[in-house]
């Protein structure tokens, strides 16, 4: 069980990370999301002991990281934004460096080795130099000494980064896989791949935890699409006495975004009864589903990526 507690950063005077908490377990996988510059690199630095926090705590199994943080690190798998591998190695002598560091030795790190290369798919390129290596494969060693050894916390920065479609089918069935026994934690600018592949989505905005949802939570209806003549000067003064927090107009009538917590199905029955009431007639009334893109807008009020987006910038940048 990982708990984080009221934990911040600052950069000189800027607070980086502000006052986040949350909790999770192993067997879930929780999308860390933001804008850039959001605080999500530092959060993942600060849980993984590459940065001391100024102020809260991380509590990793009922033990004190900040105290002890090589009890955490045994436990730990890493793939940082920017991962510092050894160009000149191969992808066996790095893997086997990764082996050692994390305490591995004899059968338990051949079978650790062997178990990261089928995952990532790497075992032709055992021999090569990493400098050889395309940057998908250089992403895939990097996704590879992340999980050596299975470990029960795995932080993974934009862990398809660079990888082709179907690699990145696969290593979204390998982290499904990895998270029966192991938490992870993703982050990604990928909105699809939170989609895909998360129990959860953490969304930060400007340091601060703005949203802790699990995904079934997240796509409940909160919306209410209401098709009616009833004039915009009208609407807004009848919808917001009925738990409405705010309305836009669409074609042939408006959208209404419910206050958090309202029960749609009330929410719908009340404002039906508005709109006869004051005399207009009601030609439709339809819940709508949040969307995990329409909820970052709101939070962030920026735009991300989609994953076309971020393959053809990809693209812009292959070797
Ligand atoms: N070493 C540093 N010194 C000073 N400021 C820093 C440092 N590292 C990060 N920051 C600042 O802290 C803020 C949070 O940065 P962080 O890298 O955690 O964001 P992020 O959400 O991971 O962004 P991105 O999605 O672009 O990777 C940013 O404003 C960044 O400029």
């Amino acid at each position: 069980m990982l708990e984080v507690t009221n934990l911040t950063r600052f950069y000189g005077d800027y607070c980086a990370v502000d006052d986040v908490s949350f909790s999770a377990k192993p067997g879930e996988i929780l999308g860390l999301l933001g804008h850039n510059g959001a605080g999500k690199t530092t959060i993942m630095k600060m849980i993984s002991g590459f940065l001391e926090p100024d102020a809260g705590s991380i509590r990793f199994d009922g033990q004190d990281c900040t105290d002890t943080p090589q009890h955490l690190q045994q436990q730990l798998g890493y793939l940082p934004e920017s991962l510092p591998v050894y160009p000149e190695l191969t992808v066996a002598n790095y893997l086997d460096y990764a082996a050692d560091i994390k305490g591995l030795s004899g059968d338990r790190k051949i079978q650790a080795i062997q178990q990261a290369l089928a995952v990532t798919d790497l075992s032709d390129t055992l021999h090569k130099p990493i400098q050889t290596l395309s940057r998908g494969y250089r992403q895939r060693v990097g996704v590879a000494q992340a999980i050596i050894g299975k470990p029960k916390l795995i932080i993974l920065d934009e862990p398809t980064n660079g990888l082709d479609p179907s690699q990145i089918e696969h290593m979204r069935n390998a982290i499904r896989a990895l998270a029966e026994n192991s938490l992870v934690i993703l982050s990604t600018h990928i909105l699809q791949e939170v989609e895909a592949l998360c129990d959860r989505v953490l969304i930060i905005s400007h340091g601060k935890l703005a949203v802790d949802e699990s995904l079934p939570q997240l796509r409940q209806s909160d919306q209410l699409a209401v098709k009616t003549n009833l004039p915009e000067s009208d609407a807004r003064k009848i919808f917001m006495l009925e738990g409405v927090a705010q309305m836009e107009s669409i074609e042939g009538g408006y959208r209404l975004q419910l206050h958090q917590h309202q029960n749609p199905e009330q929410a719908a029955h009340r404002v039906a009864e508005a709109v006869i009431k004051n005399g207009h007639q009601l030609f439709g009334l339809m819940p709508e589903k949040r969307t995990l893109e329409a909820l970052f807008h709101q939070i962030t009020g920026s735009l991300t990526s989609t994953a076309e987006e971020v393959r053809k910038e990809e693209l812009s940048h292959a070797e």
